[in-house]
């Protein structure tokens, strides 16, 4: 595992070293599972195949040396040509199941290695996202797995097959006539001489491919999702700098490799099927001398010009091999990075209070937003964070469930230090609305069943009455099953929201965090909301992270943040009466309920 993988740094930190070229046979024996078998046959089958190629060679062969002596007749012309027949079809027949099985073979490896990833990502502390573009994730699940196709599909059975085969007939060839059989060879690691010395410089290179690759990647998502503001600001692709600047550089380095790759490449290729430029010549010498007849001049002009051949066709594998031996060492990088730390433990929980205890923490190494906070969130009552903009809200928010741990200090439920409770329960215990709202492509039910998998119809539409989405879903034209587009664009904000309670209703959990759970609602639904958190609250630990603060007046404890420190605590009267912060800050939200627009109309704003 590198340090970079380790330390949670931006991919392209980790691809500017060179790929492991081993790395691929590394993943394929963890995570192969049952390929192993397969390949095997599929590599045998495959073997079976090129050697039957050899077939119409050596029937070629077999008819000229009967013809130069004379011996030829119509049923050895017959013989051969029947044998050349079987044996190509023979050959198809086992070459097709060969690749047959190695796809099989690829496809159950990659899919083995996406739900690895996927599990483990989730496992992965979020600071290991921070700094990675979505592109860069999506990449990483999708389309290195991917890569491995080539090498188990094509490059193991064909590679076996052209390797074995080439050596049984070189052994041959050489127990025939060693002069000759060298001439046949010497050719030989010419070519994979140049093939390796491309390799070299492309391996040189992934590390900047994959760095630009991912840049284009992520440029692509954020345009793409973008789209909106683009438009609006009438831009397009060449005139955002970060787009136009990572195809540009994707190109340059893909070119590169090209220029680098293309010559030895070529090389490559001409030397392996050159083999007659040296069998003649050296041929006719000894042919002259008197040590070599007819026939066997024969056997290296028509097999030794054409065995190698096969080896040609890890030409595409030996071309791309720097980019999947990239990919394995991302991914073995990234499966090796350790995990968040979870005891496993379930511990039965007295209660579900929450207490900070002089909590620090910081996104980045050296830089801290909270400074040493401490407050307690009372088991079944309603506890509100609010504080100017920056002040440490939600990330006070995203420390309960663990998104982040703290840096020191600590955060207790029910008396325990939440790093003691294993991770599934710590899941099971709180229930989360995220400041936006995260919804899956699917239909509203299984969005809503992510909060509880095996959720009946008639808990769906209970949540979703008491969060006030029961009526708009009801009437949308297949109801629950209506299928979302990605991120759930079809909806509102204030519909999404309402969603994203009636998931956290139906989770059931004991606390519940909520960060600004009404921050895009009409005042209609927003009234909807509040109607729905106050049964939501019922006997619950509640953590509301709020700026529109009339919404939390009736809280149990309001925490006023400043700057990454606790400012001042207490009820909404008290604090009104202290005069302090969240005096002023009211004072300023009352204020900006209503802004004078020109010609005396007003406008709501949402903070
Ligand atoms: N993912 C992150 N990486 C680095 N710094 C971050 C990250 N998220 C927040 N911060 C920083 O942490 C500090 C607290 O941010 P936080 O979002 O918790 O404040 P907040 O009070 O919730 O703000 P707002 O009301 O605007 O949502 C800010 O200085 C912010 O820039």
């Amino acid at each position: 595992m590198t340090e970079a993988a380790m330390a949670g740094a931006p991919p392209g930190n980790e691809a500017s070293k060179p790929p492991d070229f081993f790395a691929s046979l590394k993943l394929l024996m963890r995570h192969g599972g049952k390929a192993g078998p397969l390949l095997s046959i599929s590599a045998a089958m495959a073997t079976c195949a090129v050697a039957l190629e050899l077939v119409p060679v050596w029937a070629v062969w077999r008819l000229v040396t009967e013809l130069v002596s004379g011996t030829a007749t119509p049923a050895i012309f017959v013989t051969c040509a029947v044998a050349a027949l079987v044996a190509v079809i023979l050959g198809y027949l086992l070459m097709g199941l060969a690749l047959g099985l190695s796809h099989v073979a690829a496809f159950r490896l990659i899919h083995a290695l996406r739900l690895a990833l996927a599990r483990h990502l989730a496992r992965l502390p979020m600071g290991w996202f921070a700094g990675r573009r979505s592109g860069g994730a999506k990449k990483l699940i999708v389309d290195e797995p991917e890569r491995l196709e080539l090498l188990v599909a094509h490059g193991l059975p064909e590679g076996i097959s052209a390797g074995a085969t080439w050596l049984a007939v070189t052994i041959w060839l050489f127990a025939v006539d060693w002069r000759m059989a060298l001439a046949s060879i010497v050719l030989t690691p010419l070519a994979f001489g140049a093939m390796f010395s491309a390799m070299g410089r492309n391996a040189r290179m992934a590390g900047a491919y994959q760095t630009a690759s991912e840049r284009l990647n992520g440029a692509i998502v954020e345009y793409l999702a973008g789209m909106a503001v683009v438009k609006v600001f009438n831009r397009s692709g060449e005139s955002l700098g970060e787009t136009a600047g990572a195809v540009r550089d994707y190109a340059a380095i893909e070119t590169a490799m090209g220029r680098a790759f293309v010559p030895r490449g070529a090389l490559f290729y001409t030397l392996v099927g050159a083999n007659i430029c040296v069998i003649l010549p050296v041929g006719m010498v000894l042919m002259q001398t008197g040590s070599l007849d007819l026939e066997r001049l024969a056997l290296f002009v028509i097999l030794g010009a054409n065995y190698s051949l096969p080896l040609m066709k890890l030409f595409n594998l030996f071309h791309n091999m720097a980019h999947i031996s990239m990919a394995s060492t991302l991914i073995e990088d990234v499966l090796a990075t350790p995990a968040q730390p979870d005891t496993g433990v379930r511990i039965a929980l007295p209660d579900h209070e929450i207490v900070f205890d002089r909590v620090r923490f910081g996104y980045e190494a050296g830089t801290e937003v909270i400074h040493g906070v401490s407050f307690t969130a009372r088991d079944g009552k309603v506890t509100a964070l609010v504080g100017p903009s920056g002040s440490g809200k939600s990330t006070l928010a995203g420390l309960i469930p663990r998104l982040h741990d703290v840096g020191a200090g600590r955060i207790t439920l029910g008396g325990r230090d939440i790093r003691e409770i294993g991770l599934d329960q710590l899941m099971e215990e709180i229930a989360f609305v995220f400041q936006d709202t995260v919804l899956f492509s699917g239909t509203i039910a299984e969005n809503l069943r992510f909060g509880k998998p095996g959720a009946t119809e008639a808990e769906l539409q209970a949540a979703a009455t008491a969060a006030r989405a029961h009526d708009f879903i009801a009437a949308l034209p297949e109801g629950y099953d209506t299928r979302l587009g990605e991120g759930g664009a079809a909806l509102s904000g204030g519909e999404r929201q309402r969603l994203a309670i009636a998931r956290a209703i139906l989770k059931d959990a004991p606390v519940i965090v909520l960060d600004e759970a009404t921050a895009f609602a009409d005042p209609d639904s927003e009234a909807a909301i509040q109607a729905a958190l106050s049964e939501l609250s019922r006997g619950r630990t509640l953590i509301v992270v709020a700026h529109r603060l009339h919404t939390i007046m009736g809280a149990d404890r309001i925490v006023v943040m400043d700057e990454g420190s606790v400012a001042e605590t207490g009820r909404h009267e008290d604090l009104l009466a202290q005069g302090g912060l969240y005096a002023r800050l009211w004072a300023d939200y009352t204020a900006a309920q209503a802004i004078p627009l020109r010609g005396g109309r007003t406008m709501e704003t949402t903070r």
